[in-house]
């Protein structure tokens, strides 16, 4: 199998809070189609693609708050993306709050192959934002208050002749995410965002927005020698501005391409994975030339 292909990243508008799940599939499944007739076989969705994006309401009550996960996956209301993606031979990756069946809630990605099978999970690890209703923020940021730690570290999945793993939203900003899916031979890493325009606690910061998301994703890219497909939920959701910005991201550091509006929009690029080599048999050769007994205080807890 070729390990050259064309990835589309496939960026969402806003959410209302009373869309239905059945809408925002509607949406996702003309995306992929659009994606497909571009020649994709592989197709990126958003973090928590199926809804609004809940954490920034303050939700006291735990049924309420439930309203907002999935218990199943696929669902009744998902079911129809995993059918087109199986009818159109597409791999896709989406973002979702889950409910487990133990009761503890998640912000998860799956990665489903072209046969519409779920071959990878993932949970998100760097949960940002506040655990306590902050009244003074014009909207909150309450993902440590909704979602555990993920528990499955950074796994790394055989997919499309080769190696995929996926990050969430704010994992994009730490090394530690980058380097532990390149240590596990990573060649693609998919993930999706939605970051507020607005950041309360440092709004000198907020003309950074799209620079700090690029720099991130493509140190992330260049440092391991991988390709990246980063998505944004985008637009103004529900009163508060979402950056866009999806962007594809070479081994090189690269921008291969870049979402040009705030709404539902497909970008494309063909990649191939060989091309990691270029990167990871040179500068970054971890074996020769990482040198891990030099960093112990990168897994030392902070005091
Ligand atoms: C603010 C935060 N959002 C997120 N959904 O993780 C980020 O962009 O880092």
């Amino acid at each position: 199998m070729s390990r050259r292909f064309i990835v589309a990243a496939a960026q969402m508008g806003p959410i209302a809070a009373d869309e239905s799940r059945a809408s925002a599939v509607a949406r996702m499944i003309a995306l992929m189609r659009e994606a497909h007739a571009r020649g994709a076989r592989l197709v990126v969705f958003p973090e928590l693609a199926l809804t609004s994006f809940f954490p920034r309401w303050f939700i006291e009550d735990r049924a309420e708050l439930a309203r907002w996960f999935e218990t199943e996956m696929p669902s009744s209301d998902t079911r129809p993306l995993f059918d087109e993606a199986a009818r159109l031979g597409v791999a896709f990756h989406l973002g979702y709050a889950e409910l487990t069946p133990e009761g503890r809630f998640f912000n998860t990605a799956i990665l489903v192959d072209e046969t519409g099978a779920i071959v990878g999970k993932y949970r998100k690890v760097h949960l940002p934002g506040h655990p306590e209703h902050e009244p003074w923020r014009p909207f909150q940021h309450l993902e440590k208050r909704y979602f555990e730690k993920g528990d499955l570290g950074f796994p790394v999945f055989d997919a499309l002749g080769g190696k995929l793993g996926m990050c969430i939203c704010n994992d994009r900003r730490w090394p530690e995410t980058w380097r532990m899916l390149g240590l596990g031979g990573a060649e693609l890493v998919v993930l999706g965002y939605n970051t507020p325009l607005h950041y309360p606690p440092a709004p000198e910061h907020d003309h950074l927005q799209y620079f700090h998301n690029e720099l991130s994703v493509q140190a992330g890219a260049y440092q391991n020698g991988l390709w990246a497909v980063a998505v944004a939920k985008a637009g103004r959701e529900e009163g508060c501005d979402l950056i866009g910005g999806s962007l594809i991201v070479a081994p090189t550091g690269e921008i291969l391409a870049r979402a040009a509006t705030l709404g539902d929009e497909v970008i494309t690029a063909t990649i191939d994975l060989d091309r990691c080599a270029e990167i990871r048999r040179n500068i970054f050769d971890f074996k020769q030339h990482r040198r891990p007994e030099e960093y112990g205080a990168l897994v030392a807890p902070v005091s």
